[in-house]
């Protein structure tokens, strides 16, 4: 009998890419997709549809319950409203869920299987039904430099990062633009003439992005284009940011390790889409650099080590360069001053695609092929 799986939060932006990944894997070959709607329940299912081509409403628990599998890429409140309904109607199927949500509960796994195939198969033959993406920038920052972790080569590790717009959801992505739009609309003139003064444009400028309106900067809360904001999710009131939390709780959930500590700050950056990050290691021993980079080369098909020259680091080591591709870039590699166990390095990845789609179609695979 065919997989009856179904789909919730197709539509947005993660579930999007999750559904250009699936058709393009052709993984609708082999389910029968049963497509949910919040907000057009009835409407017409997408193309992928195969027998039922109608929208079902995501809030009807006799409908989700039908499914063998459900994915939702709809947030974490739909989460926390639907999936304890579900499961108090005696609904046993899988939940494959993109939303942070459900992340830390002990019935849940972090699904990144490149990297925790092994926990993902013992919580499998162990019963388990919940199956939660990770957070982006751990689950980027994890295909890349994981086999350091694997090796059991990690004493700490400290992160910087820099998030792209397109973590805060579509229209984050839209504010940013519509800023540099502005800021460029304000001082156009000035631009377009060579001999104007650089400082009177900087001086217009700072001046434009600080009177923004408050419907200008809805999404961000302050402007972004041309500036940054050190602060990401909400505010654990301890001096730490949810987002640098994860940091450490994810990682070391998701390889199944006691707490190996994972700490810095991360910082949200006028890049369109692609998390990127810098990394500091203190490692166990001194390993020579070309062992380094051989064993993070080899750890899975999608890791690429830049190396670390100037010109390839600009060519192949950006945002711009990675926007849209399955390649983890990790380059910047180097031992540090502090001495020979610290390591630097940089990575990139999509967050929308291995930090968000891919590890959920990939659990659906992992169930299917069982
Ligand atoms: N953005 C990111 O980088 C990452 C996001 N996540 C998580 O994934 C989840 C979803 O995030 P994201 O995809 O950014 O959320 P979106 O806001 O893009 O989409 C969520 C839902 O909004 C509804 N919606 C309303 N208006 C529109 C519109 N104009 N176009 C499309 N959808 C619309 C849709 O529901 P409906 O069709 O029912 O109306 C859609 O499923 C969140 O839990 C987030 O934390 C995880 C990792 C990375
Ligand atoms: N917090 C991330 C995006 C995200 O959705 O993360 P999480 O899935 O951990 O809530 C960002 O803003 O860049």
């Amino acid at each position: 009998m065919t997989t009856l799986v179904g789909l919730v939060g197709w539509r947005g932006m993660v579930g999007s890419v999750l559904m250009e990944r699936m058709t393009a894997e052709r993984d609708f070959d082999l389910i029968e997709p049963l497509f949910f709607s919040t907000s057009n329940a009835g409407g017409a299912a997408p193309a992928q549809a195969k027998n039922e081509k109608s929208l079902q409403n995501a809030f009807d628990i006799d409908q989700l319950k039908r499914c063998d599998v459900i994915i939702t890429a709809q947030g974490g409140d739909y989460t926390t409203e639907v999936f304890p309904k579900l499961r108090a109607a005696g609904w046993t199927g899988h939940w494959i869920d993109a939303a942070s949500t459900l992340r830390m509960a002990d019935d849940a796994v972090i699904i990144l299987d490149p990297v925790n195939r092994p926990v993902i198969d013992k919580a499998l033959a162990d019963g388990g039904k919940n199956w939660i993406g990770g957070n982006c920038t751990v689950s980027c920052m994890l295909m890349g430099v994981g086999a350091l972790y694997k090796a059991g080569l990690v004493e700490w590790m400290s992160t910087q990062t820099y998030q792209a717009a397109s973590g805060g959801g579509a229209q984050h992505m839209r504010e940013l633009l519509t800023q540099y739009g502005t800021l460029n609309a304000s001082v156009k003139s000035l631009l377009d003439d060579p001999k104007s003064a650089i400082l009177e444009i900087d001086r217009q400028v700072i001046a434009k992005q600080r009177s923004l309106s408050a419907e200008e900067t809805a999404n961000f809360g302050v402007p972004l284009g041309g500036s940054l904001i050190p602060w990401i999710d909400k505010d654990l009131g301890n001096g730490m940011s949810k987002e640098e939390w994860k940091g450490m709780a994810e990682t070391n959930k998701i390889l199944g390790s006691d707490s190996i500590p994972v700490d810095g700050f991360c910082v949200r950056v006028g890049a369109m889409r692609c998390h990127s990050q810098a990394l500091t290691f203190k490692l166990r021993k001194d390993v020579p650099l070309a062992d380094i980079e051989a064993m993070i080369a080899a750890d899975n098909e999608w890791v690429k080590v830049v190396p670390n020259t100037r010109e390839a680091t600009i060519r192949d080591l950006t945002p711009v360069a990675v926007t849209g591709t399955m390649t983890i870039p990790v380059g910047r590699l180097r031992k540090l001053a502090m001495g020979p166990e610290y390591l630097g390095a940089f990575t990139i990845g999509d967050q929308l695609l291995w930090g968000a789609a891919e590890p959920l179609r990939r659990m659906l695979r992992i169930l299917l092929e069982r």
